[in-house]
């Protein structure tokens, strides 16, 4: 039971609240700031609960209702308890002039519901194994007082009669996954020292191990049951209620004589998580859900324990006595251990008993734990519930080393892995082929630039060297005036040969002595045409303008002659 909060512990303060009427009580330990407070404002209390998200050990106190023995005897007597829930308060009063004020985590009335105390008490815990902690729920207190009643009624029927054990389990299967999580259960009793199987009592003696890794408390040998639907649960339970041992007494006609043990296990994989986005959750805050990265188990412990008696109250002998004699000692353990957790003992009597050692990791281990203390109103058991009450106070000093369990399915984790790898090698491949490809895409365009660039520079020299020379004797200039040069020798080829014709017609009309003025007319239109295109060939080339000269010449040459002779 050692702890590794141990220093923190010890520096926590007192809860209880002095009385303005002064006493006794449990009075190691300084007082608090809050205490102060309350006790210099008056009925204001101001509740300590900086640490209520740590692992301190939480712890509730309930008071059970009047039975017909408590009617009866106590009718002249004046309650030994006040209660003020709301303070979260309890008054344990000695006698009419002396008080004691004990501040609680929560402080339930006699008519307070099983619903109000499991939410108060048990479902923060169960919440907390369902995210990958192990947790412990349990009942402390005097025989008869309730604390089966409170932990394990099955509420056969009233439903609203259940205890922290089914509506436990009813949560437990609302949220986990049916075919993704697992739960399962194991329901022991401790009697008389040993360890038995409530689901198979044939097993009667099981061994509690230790797991040299976690540290973390096994019973190997007890059997294990499936859950999947609440009906099941109860049927399993209601069997397991069979075979546990109970006797009437003088204080409880069916009082439990062992302690009850449920182990609740939760097997859970990536909280129901699609498989893609958990692995990459995984990938980016494995620091932030370290529980996420796999399959995780968590245990939740729900403990109703055989109650304390004074000897001679509950009026046992033979083997009855021999029951209470071990459910004494084993509790005095247990009250033992808590003490020295309190005061930061460097001794912590775990193997005084198997108890103690079963709960190693609920009370200064790295479970989340919650006590609930349950106590009766009569005066006649003031001593009693006094002692658990201090009981109770000192739980209140413990706190454990909250860890997340991280018991993962390693195979399950390593194949993860393995695919994770696989995903980002290919991925990787794939990025660098796309490398090498937009690589080559970008070679290829900064040639085409280069090229585009050489183009535009020759293009812009040619340019410059159009704009110095005059238009005529640029080149572009030069070759369109060849192409016009051509089309005009074709049309000169087609004069000339209309003129051969007209030669012949010349000569044939000179031979015949007829005169065609409007043949003469045409003459001369054409050599004015044949003049005009000379001129502009001659400004554009003056090849050309040799060949227009020369093609003129003739029509001319034969016109002058035909006047001249
Ligand atoms: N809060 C309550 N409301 C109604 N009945 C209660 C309450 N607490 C206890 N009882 C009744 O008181 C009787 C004794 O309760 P129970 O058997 O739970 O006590 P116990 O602490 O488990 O005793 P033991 O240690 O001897 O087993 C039962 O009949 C139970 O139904």
């Amino acid at each position: 039971m050692a702890s590794p909060s141990l220093a923190r512990s010890h520096q926590r303060s007192d809860r209880r609240i002095p009385s303005s009427t002064g006493g006794g009580g449990f009075s190691s330990g300084k007082k608090s700031a809050a205490a102060r407070i309350s006790a210099a404002a008056g009925p204001r209390v101001l509740i300590e609960d900086d640490d209520a998200d740590s692992g301190r050990v939480r712890v509730a106190v309930r008071v059970r209702p009047r039975n017909d023995e408590d009617l009866y005897y106590d009718s002249e007597l004046i309650d030994c308890l006040e209660l003020q829930p709301e303070l979260r308060r309890l008054k344990l009063r000695k006698n009419n002039w002396s008080s004691e004020s004990y501040i609680f985590d929560d402080v339930f009335t006699e008519s307070a519901s099983q619903k109000r105390v499991y939410e108060a008490v048990a479902k923060p815990v169960v919440e907390t194994v369902l995210s990958g902690y192990n947790g412990t729920v349990m009942a402390y207190g005097q025989t008869g007082t309730g604390k089966t009643y409170t932990i394990g009624s099955l509420g056969n029927d009233n439903s609203s009669e259940r205890g922290i054990m089914v509506r436990a389990l009813e949560d437990v299967l609302a949220e986990i996954s049916p075919g993704l999580d697992n739960l399962s259960i194991s329901y022991l009793q401790l009697y008389l020292e040993a360890i038995q199987d409530l689901l198979a009592p044939d097993k009667n003696n099981i061994a509690l191990t230790k797991d040299s890794k976690s540290g973390e408390v096994c019973l190997p040998g007890a059997t294990v049951v499936e859950i999947s639907d609440i009906d099941q649960f109860l049927q399993v339970l209601q069997t397991g209620e069979r075979n546990r041992h109970a006797s009437n007494t003088k204080m409880n006609a069916r009082s439990s004589r062992s302690h009850a043990i449920l182990v609740v296990h939760i097997q859970r994989s990536s909280k129901g998580k699609d498989e893609n986005e958990f692995l990459s959750v995984n990938i980016n805050n494995s620091e932030e859900f370290p529980h996420m990265s796999g399959f995780f188990k968590s245990k939740l412990l729900i403990i109703d324990l055989a109650g304390s008696e004074r000897i001679d109250e509950s009026g046992v002998d033979g083997h009855v006595l021999e029951e209470a004699i071990f459910i004494n000692l084993s509790l005095n353990s247990l009250g033992k251990c808590i003490n020295a957790l309190a005061e930061n003992s460097t001794h912590i009597p775990t193997r005084d008993s198997k108890l103690t050692r079963l709960l190693s990791d609920s009370f200064g281990g790295t479970a989340r734990t919650s006590l609930i203390i349950t106590v009766s109103p009569s005066a006649r058991h003031y001593s009693q519930t006094s002692s658990t009450i201090m009981f109770g106070q000192r739980a209140m000093k413990v706190v454990n080393a909250v860890k997340l369990k991280e018991d993962y399915d390693s195979e399950s984790k390593y194949r993860k892995l393995e695919c994770q790898i696989d995903s980002l090698t290919s991925e990787v491949e794939k990025q660098q082929k796309d490398k090498l490809h937009l690589e080559r895409r970008l070679y290829e365009r900064e040639i085409t630039l280069a090229e585009a660039e050489n183009k535009l520079v020759e293009a812009e020299k040619k340019l410059a060297v159009a704009e110095e020379k005059p238009a005529a004797t640029s080149e572009v200039t030069v070759a369109f005036n060849e192409m016009e040069v051509i089309d005009l020798m074709r049309k000169l080829e087609e004069k000339r040969s209309r003129h051969a014709n007209m030669e012949e017609q010349l000569i044939e009309f000179l031979q015949n002595g007829t005169w065609k003025f409007a043949e003469a007319t045409n003459m001369i239109n054409l050599v004015i045409k044949l003049e005009n295109h000379q001129a502009a060939a001659a400004v554009a080339n003056p090849r050309t303008h040799a060949m227009v000269i020369w093609f003129t010449l003739i029509p001319i040459t034969l016109l002058s002659l035909y006047f001249l002779w």
